[in-house]
């Protein structure tokens, strides 16, 4: 299915675990603090992975946002992770165009391959800490879940920053439906 909406993502406002008084427990508490691969552990279930890009494109950061550089240009990757064809992740990666070209890796040719195989394997990227946000059900990512035919509904997501020398990417991902039922039956 092709889905009309991108980007979807960029709107959310990410704050430190300790701000969420209601931050879920048990197995989906774990995954979405976890610092290690998404693709791994989603792999790991041995649920049939898949990678289905949204859309990807360089755009041009606004002067308003924080991560505004002084070359504004970015490349902005977002894709659904799916589990036997389940939507389970939602993941927007902005790429700063100056990282781009210093890290040697050609990060805009990935198609359905997962960021995290190059991300966690070869080149030096050190992880920073986590933020996280809940998104509200009016929020314009969830126009992703009209489109699927899925209820809407306050999804978490988590926001995760690779630092490479002086430049940084940024993760963020958003748990959908499927995911958090799945990690909340098998807690
Ligand atoms: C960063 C990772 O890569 C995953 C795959 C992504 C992609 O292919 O665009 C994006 C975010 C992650 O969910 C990871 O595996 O942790």
């Amino acid at each position: 299915m092709q889905l009309q909406g991108y980007p979807y993502g960029g709107q959310a406002q990410w704050a430190e675990a300790s701000t969420f008084a209601d931050f879920p427990e048990g197995q989906f508490g774990q995954w979405l603090a976890s610092q290690d691969s998404l693709t791994q552990r989603l792999k790991a279930l041995e649920l049939g992975f898949e990678v289905q890009v949204v859309g990807e494109s360089m755009q041009q950061m606004p002067a308003t946002r924080v991560e505004a550089l002084d070359n504004p240009n970015v490349w902005v990757r977002e894709v659904i992770l799916r589990l036997n064809d389940e939507p389970w992740v939602f993941a927007r990666t902005v790429i700063p165009q100056a990282l781009l070209h210093a890290c040697g890796v050609d990060f805009t040719q990935l198609g359905k391959r997962p960021l995290g195989e190059i991300l966690f394997a070869t080149t030096p990227f050190e992880q920073g800490s986590l933020s996280f946000t809940r998104h509200a059900p009016q929020a314009h990512l969830l126009d992703l879940l009209d489109e699927l035919g899925i209820e809407r509904q306050t999804l978490w997501g988590r926001r995760r920053p690779f630092h490479y020398d002086n430049q940084v990417l940024t993760v963020a991902e958003t748990f959908l439906p499927a995911a958090g039922q799945y990690l909340q039956a098998h807690s």
